[in-house]
């Protein structure tokens, strides 16, 4: 039994990276924390944070501060959404169950991925708050299109799909590990619910099997394809490059998330905080964007917010929440960020989100 009590000890994201790498298995934590080649870019979107002040106004009334939004028509309280991950249950066994109740539970959007341990129906079952969709195009476009259409049958509200990965970057511990899906663990949207997934997939390593099964030859053309399936709205992420952002407005796409993937495509790609304004002055308020990449902080969401994001998704903080403590640890996580979050606002003189300008944001001074 987990002792439910909150151990004091576990209060910063990294606090919760440290008790996860405890009880994770090598392979795990090496998937979960890994960026592609020497991590060049992985580093970069957490210095990049680091490189910011935040030149706060004083003597404003922040006795009471608004976090709340709306995103794609749906209010949440704070900010901060759960981006999407795969194979969660390998950092513990209730893996997207719990981390989609904790979400719900604190009133955000969930993100489920494609590649999750848990189908897209169970997780809709088990938690009722907001949820979003993340697809990956298989080459198997009936696959694809029967993807959509469930997630819009059980109650997804949009669809996220991911752009940047027509093959899987490089991620060298995996490789060493021979990354695999432990016995048991199934990419559960993928393989008929009914019968077992062939032995080879199931073994198989993730690099192997986006080789195989994703579709590297995807377009701007298939996303006006995937638009005709769906009454959802669509999100592109991966997006670095205010043309491509653009693009994706003239595609039809409702928003973009500025993403590099948490740094696991393409090492040398830039850190997501440094291209986000020119990506939300290139859109100039058309569509909505969001950004990860690196928030580990309440001061990196007030920081994204000032430089043109309405919300931003945190990746890893949830799987290190999940393998700590699983659903009561993503919670903890998700509500330590919000409380900082708080704090910061206050500390920086806004009130409410709206007052989050960009002049609040400086570069620092190189020493
Ligand atoms: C272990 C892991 C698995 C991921 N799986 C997916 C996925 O299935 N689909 C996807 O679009 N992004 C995936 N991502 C990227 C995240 O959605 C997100 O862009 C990234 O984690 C944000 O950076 P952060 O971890 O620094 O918050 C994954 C990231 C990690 C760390
Ligand atoms: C096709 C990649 C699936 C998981 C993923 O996105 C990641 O490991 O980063």
């Amino acid at each position: 039994m987990q002792d439910p009590r909150p151990a004091p000890s576990l209060l910063t994201v990294d606090d919760f990276e440290r008790a996860a790498r405890a009880r994770l298995s090598k392979m795990a934590y090496d998937y979960y924390r890994s960026g592609a080649d020497e991590g060049r870019t992985l580093r970069e979107n957490r210095r990049a944070f680091r490189r910011l002040e935040i030149h706060h106004r004083v003597l404003v009334d922040v006795a009471e501060r608004d976090m709340s939004t709306t995103v794609l028509g749906t209010r949440v309280p704070f900010p901060i959404l759960v981006a999407p991950t795969a194979y969660q249950r390998l950092a513990h066994p209730d893996g997207e169950i719990a981390s989609s109740r904790a979400a719900s539970e604190l009133g955000t959007i969930f993100t489920l991925s494609t590649l999750s341990t848990t189908s897209l129906e169970a997780v809709a079952d088990a938690s009722s708050g907001p949820k979003w969709f993340q697809l990956y195009v298989h080459k198997d476009r009936g696959l694809t299109r029967a993807l959509v259409e469930r997630a819009e049958s059980a109650g997804y509200r949009a669809l996220m799909l991911t752009v940047d990965t027509p093959v899987l970057g490089r991620r060298i511990a995996d490789v060493r590990n021979g990354f695999a899906l432990p016995e048991g663990l199934v990419m559960a949207n993928l393989v008929d619910a009914a019968s077992a997934a062939p032995a080879e997939e199931r073994g198989s390593l993730l690099a192997s099997y986006v080789a195989s099964r994703h579709d590297a030859s995807l377009t701007w053309r298939d996303v006006g394809w995937l638009a005709s399936l769906t009454r959802l709205p669509l999100l592109l992420k991966g997006i670095v490059r205010p043309d491509d952002a653009v693009r994706a407005l003239d595609a039809g796409a409702a928003g973009v998330v500025v993403s590099n993937h948490g740094a696991r495509q393409l090492d040398g790609a830039p850190a997501t905080i440094e291209v986000l304004p020119a990506i939300a002055e290139a859109v100039a308020g058309r569509c909505l964007v969001l950004m990860d990449g690196g928030i580990r902080w309440g001061t990196d969401v007030l920081k994204a917010i000032a430089l043109g994001a309405r919300a931003v998704l945190v990746g890893r903080p949830v799987l290190w929440g999940l393998a700590a403590l699983g659903g009561e640890g993503v919670a903890r996580v998700l509500a330590g960020l919000r409380d900082e979050l708080s704090i910061a606002m206050a500390l920086a003189g806004c009130p409410t989100l709206a007052s989050i300008d960009r002049d609040l944001i400086r570069r620092a001074q190189a020493r």
